[in-house]
């Protein structure tokens, strides 16, 4: 992204465009933004750079009102009219910042002449946004500094102004490896602590770090990869889409789109650019966003073989419904009919939504209620049982810029507790001989392992026998290029080696 590079360099916009106080006066009528003259005063006073004016809103609505950056961005791009490169300029500088902004508070820290702590929150996120994109984008060190500075000049005032220029001067003054240096010798300055350097350097909780560690070790993978996997953490996923197979094939999404295949499974591909909103097939329901691990483990708990007959699938926690649409479709072909439940009526409706262009046949029902009831209401009827658990969503960092901050440990223990009664839940609504595919989008051992631990000892201690299935033969079946890790049964995924989500399957057979 060097938006900015290009325009110094004489394309669209160029420093001539900018007037005094650095705003680009061409670059607004460009955006429509000259005709707004008939726009409330508040309005009017927000005409600097639109891209960073709305990223910078993100920030605050995430840091004041707890809102979530990717519901926040596209509608304030929508109503503001930033589209195509400045709308994606803003989406990186926003989401870029909030992900890496464990890495900036520390580079701030040395560079600020006061402690952060005294820094007002609205000034702290311009310097935020200030230092991703002197460290973190392409973007010519004059035009972040002069933005930038512009930017606290219009939302905060002149002394902020004058405060974030030194600031973000110091911060110039180095390269990002220069400051990586830095900040994890302030962390670890013994060089005996990798934790507290690679929550720094890599901007994640201390105990976000410990935590993956852990799951990489106890998944059987090497503490070595650590640093990789916090790292991929911290770069914009792939836009990905699923073919629903029997709605649209790969063949034809690829025409459609030009994106090509995932690499991984067959119902997968890779958006070159664009808004999948634009595809055809997307708005029909017959293609739809997902990530590949979330259809990989899909795809391998409908391909798992079951004793007897398959014809009754139940998604217990299906909301907002992307595997539900996957497996209707799935059973659809088939000749099976799916059950999708949901606790949050809203999000019952989203899946309904979801499950539009699968044939109507292969749906039984969509409705909401509590997955921990079903057990009970419904013992032993049906043939598969989906629990793609709620969970602290570790697995999937990339995807929400500011869950890394928000998550406490004390998330895990609410959680984890539900999740048992979940998987209790969902393996006294198997039929013995059915399968239970147990899901989450975190790799944590607490949410993962051990849930699956505590579930089948629990179901033993109730008289119902469970056996863990080898998820490993099935996945390679799905997914060819998948490489089983030696020892494990279970599946999880990295986004540091497969691109996806950290998403962790355990295939449960009842006996
Ligand atoms: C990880 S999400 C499921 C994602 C979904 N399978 C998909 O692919 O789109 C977990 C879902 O569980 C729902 N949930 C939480 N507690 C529940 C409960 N007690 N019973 C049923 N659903 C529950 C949440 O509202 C959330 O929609």
């Amino acid at each position: 992204m060097n938006r900015d590079e290009t325009r110094g360099r004489g394309g669209r916009g160029g420093e001539a465009r900018r007037d005094a106080r650095g705003r680009q006066r061409g670059e607004a009528r460009v955006e429509g933004r000259a005709a707004r003259t008939t726009a409330a005063p508040a309005q009017r006073a927000r005409a600097g750079d639109p891209a960073r004016g709305a990223a910078y809103d993100t920030l605050r609505a995430v840091a004041g009102s707890d809102a979530y950056a990717n519901l926040v961005l596209p509608p304030l791009l929508r109503e503001r009219r930033v589209v195509g490169r400045d709308a994606a300029f803003a989406t990186e500088l926003a989401y870029g910042t909030l992900r890496l902004q464990g890495r900036y508070d520390a580079v701030l820290a040395q560079a600020a002449s006061r402690p952060l702590d005294q820094v007002d929150p609205p000034v702290l996120d311009v310097l935020r946004l200030g230092a991703h994109q002197l460290l973190g984008m392409r973007v010519a060190t004059h035009a972040a500094v002069s933005e930038t500075v512009g930017l606290a000049r219009e939302r905060v005032g002149a002394g902020a102004a004058q405060f974030v220029n030194a600031v973000l001067r110091r911060v110039s003054e180095r390269s990002l490896e220069e400051w990586l240096t830095r900040i994890g010798d302030a962390a670890d300055p013994q060089g005996d602590d990798p934790v507290a350097r690679l929550a720094v350097v890599e901007s994640h909780p201390a105990w976000v770090v410990r935590a993956m560690r852990e799951s990489l070790v106890g998944s059987g993978r090497s503490a070595d990869e650590l640093g990789s996997l916090l790292a991929a953490d911290n770069a914009a996923p792939r836009v990905t889409l699923v073919a629903r197979p029997g709605l649209v094939s790969p063949e034809e999404l690829a025409e459609q789109t030009g994106a090509r295949p995932a690499g991984l499974a067959s119902t997968a591909l890779v958006m070159a650019g664009g808004d999948p909103g634009d595809v055809p097939a997307v708005r029909d329901g017959l293609a739809g966003v997902q990530d590949e691990g979330s259809q990989l483990v899909t795809l391998a708990f409908a391909a798992v073989p079951v004793e007897g007959k398959d014809e009754r699938w139940l998604d217990l926690c299906a909301g907002p419904g992307g595997k539900a649409a996957l497996l209707g479709a799935l059973a659809a072909q088939r000749g099976a009919r799916l059950v999708a439940n949901e606790v949050q009526p809203h999000r019952t409706r989203l899946v309904a939504q979801a499950l539009r262009a699968v044939p109507r046949a292969a749906v039984e029902e969509v409705r909401t209620g509590d997955g921990r009831l079903v057990g009970d209401q419904e013992p032993g009827a049906y043939d598969r049982v989906l629990l793609d658990a709620p969970c602290t969503g570790l697995g999937a960092l990339r995807r929400r810029p500011e869950s890394r901050w928000r998550r406490t440990p004390a998330d895990l223990a609410t959680l984890s507790a539900l999740q048992r009664e979940l998987l209790a839940s969902a393996i006294a609504a198997v039929r013995p001989g059915g399968v239970v595919g147990y899901v989450t989008c975190s790799p944590h051992l607490a949410e993962t392992q051990l849930v699956v631990l505590d579930a089948v000892r629990a179901a033993a201690r109730a008289g119902t026998s469970v056996e863990v299935v080898d998820a490993t033969p099935v996945v390679a079946q799905v997914a060819p290029s998948w490489e089983p890790v030696a020892g494990r049964t279970d599946v999880q995924l990295w986004p540091h080696v497969h691109g996806t989500d950290a998403m962790h399957l355990t295939l449960l057979r009842r006996a």
